[in-house]
Formats: structure tokens, C-alpha cells, sequence
């Protein structure tokens, strides 16, 4: 049976560190880091999220600044409102939950957010440093994905990953940090021929499609890595439930550790975005990196 991969466990870790951090801004430096969260809208599930990552925010030590929007808010209104949170010097992360309404250009809106205060690392400032100096703010659910694939594994150079989706927001800057770390990376998508022979060829296993249990025990190869992405909510015996990409039940059988949906990506993107923030705060001050 697969080794299960603890996403809560490391990221419980990682807000303990930042909590350390934070304390440390605050008696070294008088600097408060303080994260703003965008929400256009009132879909529930982004409601919950949105909850849960400012009730983290507070309980690191760094300051929580909630923004909701009714759903027919127009594209000006919103861009006045990072106009302010970009000048708002309380503030050194924004984060405009995804996705926007369709009658509001989502490209325009995040390269709207200041790329010094962007934590989603989905400015095209940040795009273009992790695809060359690599020293921009880096995408939370894939920077969270690499983080336990280190801890699980711990040097990646010279393995096959192969990831199942092409997204801007995991997809691809998964890629661009897989290869970072020195993999052979294969990017999978809905055109993909073999896609089951494909993903029989990896070491790591990363899926991040949105269908449910999608991949198989028999895709994948004796001992790999799974790092599960997705969240998808359906119904099974009259309940809602949360599950992944993966058949979790098939896989874990076969795998040498996997991510469960749920406790596994989730809650480290979350600390991750905590940890972008903190990034942002220290850049924004002048704090050296490398500092801590
Ligand atoms: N844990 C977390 O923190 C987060 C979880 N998620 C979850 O991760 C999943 C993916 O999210 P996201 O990247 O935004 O999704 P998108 O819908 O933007 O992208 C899905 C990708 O999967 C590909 N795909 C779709 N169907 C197939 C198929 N049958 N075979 C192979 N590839 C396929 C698509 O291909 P094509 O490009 O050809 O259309 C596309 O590249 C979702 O379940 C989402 O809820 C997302 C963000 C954060
Ligand atoms: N600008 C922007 N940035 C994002 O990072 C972003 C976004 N928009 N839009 C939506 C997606 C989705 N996403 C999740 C993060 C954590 C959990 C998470 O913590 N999940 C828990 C379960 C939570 C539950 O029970 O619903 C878990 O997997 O254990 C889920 C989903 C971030 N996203
Ligand atoms: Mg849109």
C-alpha cells in the first residue's frame, strides 16, 4: 500500500514556521504582513475558501483584508478597487479569487494587481521569472505540490514526471518547476494520444484535469509519486463529496505514495499563499530573502 502523503501535516508545518517568521517581522522590523482577498460573487464553495485563508491569515499573525463584490459588479469598479489595494501600504498581497464572472476580462484583472503584490504568482511578471531567473512569486497549488515531492523524495533530478493538464494556474507552472528540479517533464492534456500508456512511464504523477477519479490504479507504475490536484464535489449515496483526479481506492494500491483528496494539495496551497505573502512583505519592506 502507498505511503500517504499528510497535505494538513505539512501545512501545519509550514504556517508554525511562518507564525516564527511573522513574530519576527513584527519585534525586528515593525512590518505586518497583511494579505487582501478579492471576491466577485457569491459561489459558496469560494465563500468557504475564502473564510478558511483569512482565518489562517489571522492565525500566523499577519493582517486579513476581505473584499466581496456582488456578482454584476463591472470591470471598473474592480479595477479601481486594486488601484487602492496596490497603493494600500497596509496591504502586501492581493489575491483575486478565480474565476471572475464572464462579463470581466480575467487577463486584464490580474495583471492589474501590482506584481509586487501579486500571491497568486499569476502576473505576467511572475510567469516570465519562473520560466527564466526562476526569482519571481511562484503559483501556490503547484509550489505546494513541489514542496511534499521533496519531502517524499527528496532529489527529483534525472525523473519522469508527467503532468495531466495544461492550465496557466497549475498545469504549466508545475511543469516549469518540475523542470526546474531537474526532471524529464511531459505535459498531458485532452488531446493526448496513450494517455494511460503515458502516464504508466512516470516516476511522478501529477494530476490536474477536473474529473473525478479519472486515473486509475492500472495508469500507474509500481511505486510512483501522485500528487493528486484535483477537487471535484460530487454525489455518491445520496451525499456531497470531495475527491480527486485520481481513483484514490485503485491507486494507492499500486502507487509508492499518493496525495488524498481531501488533506492533501488543498490545504498547502493555502500555506503557501500565506508564505507568498510573507515573501511579498520582506520584498516590499527591502528585507533580504535570505535573511531567515
Ligand atoms: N488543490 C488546489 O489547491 C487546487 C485544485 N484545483 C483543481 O485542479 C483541477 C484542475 O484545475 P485547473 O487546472 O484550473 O483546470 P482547467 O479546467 O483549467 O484545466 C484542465 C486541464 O485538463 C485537461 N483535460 C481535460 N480533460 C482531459 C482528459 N480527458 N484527458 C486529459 N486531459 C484532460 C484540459 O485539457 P485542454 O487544455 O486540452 O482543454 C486542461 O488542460 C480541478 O479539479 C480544480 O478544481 C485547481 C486549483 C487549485
Ligand atoms: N486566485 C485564485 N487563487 C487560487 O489559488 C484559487 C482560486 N483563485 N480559485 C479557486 C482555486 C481552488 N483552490 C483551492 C485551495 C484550497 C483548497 C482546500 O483547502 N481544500 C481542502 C478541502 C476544502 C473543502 O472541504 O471544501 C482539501 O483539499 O483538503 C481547495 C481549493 C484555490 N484556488
Ligand atoms: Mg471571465
Amino acid at each position: 500500500m502507498a505511503t500517504v502523503i499528510n497535505g494538513k501535516e505539512h501545512a501545519q508545518q509550514l504556517r508554525d514556521n511562518l507564525a516564527i517568521e511573522v513574530s519576527k517581522l513584527k519585534s525586528d522590523h515593525a512590518l505586518v504582513p497583511g494579505l487582501a482577498v478579492v471576491l466577485v460573487g457569491e459561489d459558496p464553495a469560494s465563500q468557504i475558501y475564502v473564510r478558511n485563508k483569512a482565518k489562517q491569515t489571522v492565525e500566523v499573525g499577519m493582517k486579513s483584508f476581505e473584499h466581496r463584490l456582488d456578482t454584476d459588479t463591472d470591470e471598473v469598479t474592480l479595477l479601481d478597487l486594486i488601484a487602492s489595494l496596490n497603493a494600500d501600504d497596509a496591504v502586501h498581497g492581493i489575491l483575486v479569487q478565480l474565476p471572475l464572472p464572464p462579463h470581466i476580462d480575467e487577463f486584464k484583472v490580474i495583471n492589474a494587481v501590482s506584481h509586487d503584490k501579486d500571491v497568486d504568482g499569476f502576473h505576467l511578471m511572475n510567469v516570465g521569472r519562473l520560466n527564466t531567473d526562476g526569482g519571481g512569486v511562484v503559483p501556490c497549488t503547484p509550489l505546494g505540490s513541489l514542496m511534499m515531492l521533496k519531502s517524499q523524495l527528496g532529489d527529483l533530478t534525472g525523473l519522469n514526471a508527467v503532468i495531466v493538464g495544461r492550465s496557466n494556474i497549475v498545469g504549466k507552472p508545475m511543469a516549469a518547476l518540475l523542470l526546474k528540479a531537474n526532471c524529464t517533464v511531459t505535459i498531458a492534456h485532452s488531446r493526448t494520444k496513450n494517455l494511460e500508456e503515458l502516464c504508466r512511464t512516470a516516476d511522478i504523477l501529477v494530476a490536474a484535469v477536473g474529473r473525478p477519479r479519472m486515473i486509475q490504479g492500472d495508469w500507474i507504475k509500481p511505486g510512483a509519486t501522485v500528487i493528486d490536484v484535483g477537487i471535484n464535489r460530487i454525489e455518491e449515496n445520496g451525499a456531497t463529496k470531495l475527491v480527486g483526479d485520481v481513483d484514490y481506492l485503485s491507486a494507492s494500491e499500486v502507487a509508492g505514495a499518493i496525495t488524498p483528496v481531501p488533506g492533501g494539495v488543498g490545504p498547502m496551497t493555502i500555506a503557501c499563499l500565506l508564505h507568498n505573502t510573507v515573501q511579498q512583505a520582506k520584498r516590499i519592506a527591502g528585507i533580504d530573502l535570505s535573511d531567515q
